[in-house]
């Protein structure tokens, strides 16, 4: 049981897991070493977790190629019994799930309660989707062979994850792999290990076998090496920023690792003058203050055409100024606290970047009387493009409007940046709709709304913001390979 006590009720404290879960067993890191798990909106410590290594990571990689054999053969449909039995037990775990996520990175418990049914999400979606690893008869070339091509799991996958969805990033990576008959090491992120080991406690008690999962917090470096450089790791499924995604992608090329990587994102938000005020306020603010702004996909510009910009700053500025910061455990919270001291003072530096260089602040701006990692819901109009904010992902609740005459304008802002994630554009015009949804150059666009994430669709970037696609029957094909068999000798 854990060292310290957990300071939330759970009905079932048994979800609490603080140890490394490798081969079945939950174990001590091998150096002993501990880490301190903190609650961002008190800045206290809420538990004591294992601290693994390269030696844990390497057990973590041995179990699951041990365990990959029998996984895989599996049926698909046996595979997904038991995914099956595992979403049901995530959803009937579902608020003790969301107080432990929200405990340890800080989102309003509703969106936590959110957050855990998204994920599960994608454990009911390959639960199916695994028994539809459709192969190909081709018709032959040659009299008395048969031509086939058929989908075969790729192996042991290491997935690396972000604090920011702590449990819906690990469900969108292990649930189409183990569906596809793969096996895994998680390393989730220091900040938020509780989620993930209480995930793969409800995976144990669905029948999950031992070794199929295996979940190793701790030293990202030490970890991530063994992850990179174990060539039994046969794919690496990553999600964070584009920096540590390029250095992943790097260290995975002396083995020449398949790869799945979701990237950070600039996202654009366009309001055309012809668009629906409310639609497009509604939207602006869901995606922007989503999780406090700490999204790879909110808005991070937002682009206004002059026609409607007035109207749009003052409407959007009372529905952010009106949001309630506070502890996510508090009722009625709209918005909690950001995820630690180094974010704080990256949006800190946006603010006074973007005003440095004109911007005024509508706002929020000053994190004022908050205290802790709070930050007020802020707005800054005259954004241009010598702000940082122009160029740099905020991952916080910061918005700069940028002001625009012509819809070629816009899209060229709206592409002018390495990243290619999420966009969202706002209109009522059908031939706009047309033409900017083609030419944003993003993995994933929102038309007339801000909110776009749904198991069922594929999610990922393009230019340097990913590589593959998670989510819908295309996020299955990134832990298959695909078999050519030419079998001869079949003439009568
Ligand atoms: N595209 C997406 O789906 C998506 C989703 C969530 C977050 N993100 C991005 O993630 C970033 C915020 O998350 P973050 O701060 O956790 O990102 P991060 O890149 O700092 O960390 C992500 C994960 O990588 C690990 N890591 C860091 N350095 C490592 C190394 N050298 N070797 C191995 N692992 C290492 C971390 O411990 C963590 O588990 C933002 O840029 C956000 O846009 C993208
Ligand atoms: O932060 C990144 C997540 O992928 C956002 S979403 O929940 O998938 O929209």
């Amino acid at each position: 049981m854990p060292t310290l006590p957990f300071p939330f009720d759970l009905r079932d404290a048994a979800l609490l897991r603080d140890e490394l879960l490798v081969d079945g067993a939950w174990a001590p890191a091998a150096g002993g070493a501990r880490a301190t798990i903190v609650d961002p909106a008190t800045g206290t410590a809420i538990a004591t977790v294992a601290d693994g290594g390269a030696l844990d990571a390497r057990r973590a990689v041995d179990a699951a190629h041990a365990a990959f054999g029998p996984w895989s053969r599996r049926t698909a449909k046996d595979r997904a019994t038991v995914l099956r039995r595992w979403f049901d037990l995530v959803v009937e775990h579902a608020d003790d799930l969301a107080t432990i996520l929200t405990a340890e990175q800080g989102k309003p418990l509703a969106e936590a309660r959110g957050e855990i049914l998204y994920g599960a999400g994608f454990i009911e979606w390959y639960a199916e989707e695994g028994k539809r690893a459709y192969g190909e008869l081709i018709p032959t070339n040659v009299e008395g062979r048969e031509l086939l091509a058929i989908k075969q799991p790729i192996g042991v996958c290491a997935a690396i994850t972000p604090w920011n969805f702590p449990m819906a990033m690990i469900a969108r990576k292990l649930a189409p792999a183990l569906a596809a008959g793969c096996t895994a090491v998680v390393k989730p992120a220091p900040a938020t290990p509780l989620s993930a080991l209480a995930l793969a406690e409800l995976a144990q008690r669905a029948g999950i076998p031992a070794g199929v999962i295996n979940v190793v917090p701790g030293d990202a470096e030490a970890i991530g090496g063994e992850l990179t450089d174990n060539p039994l790791v046969r794919k690496l499924t990553f999600t964070g920023s584009t920096a540590v995604g390029r250095l992943l992608m790097r260290r995975s090329a002396d083995t020449v690792k398949k790869l799945s990587l979701e990237l950070g994102g600039n996202a654009p938000l366009i309001v055309f003058d012809d668009a629906d005020l409310d639609r497009a306020v509604r939207g602006a603010i869901d995606s922007k203050f989503r999780n406090a702004g700490q999204t790879c996909v909110c808005a991070n510009r937002i682009l206004v055409q002059d026609g409607i910009h007035d109207a749009f700053v003052e409407r959007f500025v009372a529905a952010a100024a009106a949001l309630r910061v506070g502890n996510g455990f508090e009722p009625d919270v709209q918005q909690g606290p950001l995820i630690d001291e180094r974010a704080l003072a990256k949006v800190r530096d946006h603010v006074a970047d973007a005003v440095a260089h004109g911007g005024t602040v509508r706002c929020g701006g000053d994190a004022g009387e908050l205290g802790g990692t709070f930050f007020p819901p802020t707005v800054i109009t005259g954004a241009t493009t010598a702000m940082r904010i122009a160029d740099e992902e905020t991952f916080g609740p910061v918005a700069p409007i940028f002001r625009f005459r012509e819809e070629d304008e816009a899209v060229a802002l709206a592409n002018a940046t390495e990243s290619g994630l999420a966009a969202y554009f706002f209109t009522r015009d059908a031939a706009r709709i047309a033409r900017v949804g083609r030419a944003l150059e993003h993995g994933v666009v929102g038309v007339n709304t801000g909110l776009i994430s749904y198991e069922g669709a594929p999610f990922g970037g393009v230019k340097q913001s990913g590589l593959g696609r998670e989510g819908s029957r295309h996020g299955l094909d990134d832990f298959l390979e695909l078999k050519y068999l030419c079998i001869d000798g079949l003439a009568g």
